[in-house]
């Protein structure tokens, strides 16, 4: 029976989740506070943790790197309210397993309970087999570009390097290339190089052996050692400490690894695809990432634009999301209706085709018709973000929360602001812009 840990400081609305979920069979533990989640997490273990984003102190972005200290394959699944959906972004980057908005439906919550345990359970490890292709090409000029880019590099073996936001299709671009190459029947590794803890990076990447430091209870092999000849994506690579940049860039001009703690070294064989959503060169000039390991990673690259500068893509993936869904929740000849085809070329998309596919897939579960209307869509969605067309009063109120939430990421980083700017999903200079605009002491 799966464990889950379920963390909310609004006492009722948890202990009505924990009722659900345990008439669903699963074994539940409920703490109300931030430090309660702590404690249970770092003295037990659990198979999932569910947690508001909200909380009596800290919030739930900071409970997991917690979680992933202690246990790497445990999902997160963080539950935000409609206008936190930037916050839902970055607890993605910060390695969640998924959000899910406020109000919740209990339908999708147990669908994502069910699949993040399935994940965990399913990949102990061990590296995922290349999956059936779910991979869906856009429409859009750029988006044929960028196929006829995969097509071409697939063949060859050189390093690629995936740029764009969070939810852009970054680890879907790696698979397809992966997909697409003679190393097609060998593993496909998805490594999380944001969710790594410095202190294990190393030895998650490259293996260790027993023994070689506190907690090494037995041998491990290392991610480059079990994609064997496959394909070893690293995503979020800015995130890695200049230790392990070393490492790495050691394993990929020598293709050889060595395991924490041994003095044997195995060979590398497989083919690296980076992704990140910050700009490397920035970071390399002032030193936080090697720039010699930048220009090995990036022997090609890819750049995705997000989803609100192609929106000729936003009919197709829509389409192919909701079939998906229709199929997933056997909802037969279920449609949009007109409005909501409008709201979402007009809507800005901050977590990209993640957050379409989120929104449809909940959008399908509610809708009590074949016509997907205006009130199943998430009521943040149904404001027109273009600037023209919102009044200056929301304007206003807009303004004064993302400024708010700049400078709550500037105090949460020390005002490190290459660092706020990746958390806000940001790039630097927009965020300096943004800093004078709102007249921000930093
Ligand atoms: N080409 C695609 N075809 C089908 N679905 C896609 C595609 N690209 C993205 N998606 C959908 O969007 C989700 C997010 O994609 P993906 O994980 O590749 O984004 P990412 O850019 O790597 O995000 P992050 O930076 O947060 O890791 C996927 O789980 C999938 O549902």
């Amino acid at each position: 029976m799966a464990k889950i840990l379920i963390v909310d400081d609004d006492t009722s609305f948890g202990l009505m989740i924990e009722g659900f979920l345990k008439r669903k069979g699963f074994n539940t533990v409920f703490v109300s506070s931030y430090s309660a989640a702590l404690d249970a997490i770092r003295s037990s273990s659990f198979d999932l943790v569910l947690t508001d984003y909200r909380l009596d102190s800290g919030n739930g972005l900071d409970i997991i790197p917690e979680v992933r200290k202690k246990d790497l394959k445990t999902p997160v699944v963080l539950i935000t309210a409609y206008s936190d959906i930037r916050v839902a972004v970055n607890a993605i980057k910060l390695g969640a397993f998924e959000y899910i908005a406020k109000p919740v439906n209990p339908d999708e919550l147990l669908h994502v309970i069910n699949r993040g345990i399935d994940k965990a359970t399913a990949a102990p490890n061990t590296p995922t087999q290349t999956p059936v292709s779910k991979y869906i090409k856009g429409t859009s000029r750029f988006a044929e570009q960028i196929d006829q880019q995969i097509e071409l590099i697939a063949g060859t073996d050189l390093s690629v390097l995936v740029l764009g936001e969070s939810g852009v299709g970054k680890e879907f671009v790696a698979q397809r290339i992966h997909e697409l190459s003679h190393r097609n029947s060998k593993p496909f590794v998805a490594v999380d190089c944001g969710a790594l803890h410095s202190d294990i990076a190393s030895s998650e990447l490259f293996g260790h052996k027993k023994g070689s430091f506190t907690g090494a209870l037995d041998d491990k092999e290392g991610h480059f050692e079990n994609v064997k000849d496959g394909t070893i994506f690293l995503d979020e690579i800015g995130n890695l400490s200049y230790d392990v940049q070393v490492k790495l860039l050691r394993a990929i001009q020598e293709r050889k690894g060595r395991r924490l703690g041994s003095n044997e070294e195995y060979t590398i064989n497989c083919r690296i695809i980076a992704a990140t959503n910050e700009d490397l060169r920035t970071t390399s000039f002032s030193g936080k990432f090697r720039e010699d390991l930048y220009h090995r990673l990036n022997e090609f690259s890819i750049n995705l634009l997000p989803l609100r500068d192609r929106k000729e893509d936003i009919s197709i993936y829509s389409d192919r999301f909701l079939k998906m869904a229709s199929n997933e929740f056997n909802k037969e000849n279920i449609h949009f209706g007109s409005e909501v085809e409008k709201i979402f070329l007009s809507y800005e998309w901050p977590g990209n085709l993640r957050e379409l596919r989120n929104v449809i897939r909940r959008a399908v579960l509610l809708a009590k018709s074949q016509e997907i209307t205006l009130a199943e869509l998430p009521p943040e969605i149904q404001v027109p973000t273009e600037q023209a067309d919102i009044p200056v009063q929301l304007r206003e109120v807009k303004e004064k929360s993302e400024k708010e939430m700049i400078i709550e990421t500037l105090e949460q980083t020390r005002y490190n602001k290459a660092k706020a700017a990746r958390i806000l999903g940001i790039d630097r200079k927009t965020l300096y812009n943004k800093i004078h605009k709102y007249r921000i002491d930093a």
